[in-house]
Order: C-alpha cells, then structure tokens, then sequence
C-alpha cells in the first residue's frame, strides 16, 4: 500500500469527512454543494509536523456509516490512525463515534494506535445538539484529542492535522508504533 502512515476517516454519513479532506487538501469544497456518497477514496497529503519535517499521511475517507452498515473489519487492521468525525448538529453523530472508539478499542489488540476526533460544523451554533464540553469530557475520558472544526474555516483544519501527524510520526517513541519512510520518492501528494 506504500509508504506513509494510513489513516482512517470515519464517521456517519453526511458529517463532513470528504469536505474537511477536500478544504484541508485542496480548499475547494463549497459548504452546501450536493455531494455524492462516498465509497472509498485515499488521499496523499504531506503535512508539515511540528518539527518541521514532511511527513506523508494516507488519508482513506470511508463510506458514511448508516443503521446496519459497519466500517469494513480491514481498517481496523491497516490503519496506523483514527480520525472519527461527528457533526455537531447531529447527537447521533456522536452517539456513533463513541461506538467506533470502543470497537477500535477491542480490535486494536497490541497494536498502539492514534485516535483523534473531529466536531464538525461547529459554526452550526443554533442547530447544535453535541455540548463541547460534554463531548471534551467524553475524550479526556478516552485519552483522544477532540477538535471542534469548521470547513467553512480551513484554519481551523490545520492543527488537528498537523498535531495527528507529528504524532503519529514522532522519532523516539517508546511505543511499537512504526515509523514511516521518511523519504518518499515520487509519490504525487498535497502539501498542507
Ligand atoms: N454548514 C456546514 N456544512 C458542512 C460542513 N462540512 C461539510 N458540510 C456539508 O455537509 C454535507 C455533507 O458533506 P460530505 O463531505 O459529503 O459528508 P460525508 O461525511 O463525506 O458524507 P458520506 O460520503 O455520505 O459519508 C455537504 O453538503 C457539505 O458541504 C461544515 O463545516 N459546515
């Protein structure tokens, strides 16, 4: 699957994640433009981490899930990280990314992997059903960063990004988590 850390993005439908991928990657997306439903599509980004260096994410964006449709077992086992995306108009939304928090939980067996959660549409303040701080209480119990994001403010895209990256390549870590190449040779990929 070459080099770069896999990251899964994940999440029910309609929450976003192709649009955060697309505003962070290209920022292109028009908030509110008729999107289709995602089957799967894998995104090359070189994200500059907080050490300076470029680092190569594969960013998988997955099928939103819906009642009865799972996010495929194979994730579970390629993925390096976990980006798990509620939409803060939507307490199913959120219901649904504390169910894939414990099933990555059961099936991460020993591996180490990162999580990271994304609020998104935080600029929604009137139809807002997930309380900040209910949801930053849920992930200090879980131990994963929860960013409150807006695509109509690529900005605000920036920082979990890059925080995810530099820590799922950060140098000397006493976990077993693998390090990617860190010389990628010719593979096309987005700057952010
Ligand atoms: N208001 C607002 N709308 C957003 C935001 N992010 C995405 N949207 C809109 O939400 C709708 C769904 O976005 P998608 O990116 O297709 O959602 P998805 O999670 O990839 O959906 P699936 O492919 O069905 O899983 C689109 O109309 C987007 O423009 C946001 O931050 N604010």
């Amino acid at each position: 699957m070459g080099k770069g850390c896999k990251v899964v993005v994940c999440g029910m439908a309609s929450v976003g994640k192709t649009a955060i991928l697309e505003q962070l990657l290209y920022g292109s997306h028009t908030v509110g433009a008729e999107t289709s439903d995602t089957q799967e599509d894998i995104y090359v980004a070189s994200v500059e981490t907080d050490r300076g260096v470029r680092e190569q994410l594969r960013l998988y964006d997955t099928r939103g899930l819906r009642e009865g449709l799972d996010l495929p077992k194979h994730f579970f086992s390629v993925a390096d990280g976990f980006v798990l995306v509620y939409s803060v108009d939507c307490l199913e939304s959120f219901k649904k990314v504390e169910v894939l928090k414990k099933e990555i939980d059961r099936s991460r067996d020993k591996k180490e992997v990162m999580v990271m959660v994304l609020g998104n549409k935080c600029e929604l303040r009137e139809r807002r059903q997930v309380d900040q701080d209910t949801a930053q209480q849920w992930a200090r119990g879980e131990k994963v960063k929860l960013w409150e994001v807006t695509v109509t403010d690529r900005s605000t895209l920036i920082e979990p990004f890059t925080s995810l990256t530099s820590r799922l390549t950060q140098p000397q870590s006493k976990s077993a988590f693998p390090l990617p190449g860190r010389k990628s040779k010719g593979t096309p990929s987005n700057d952010i």
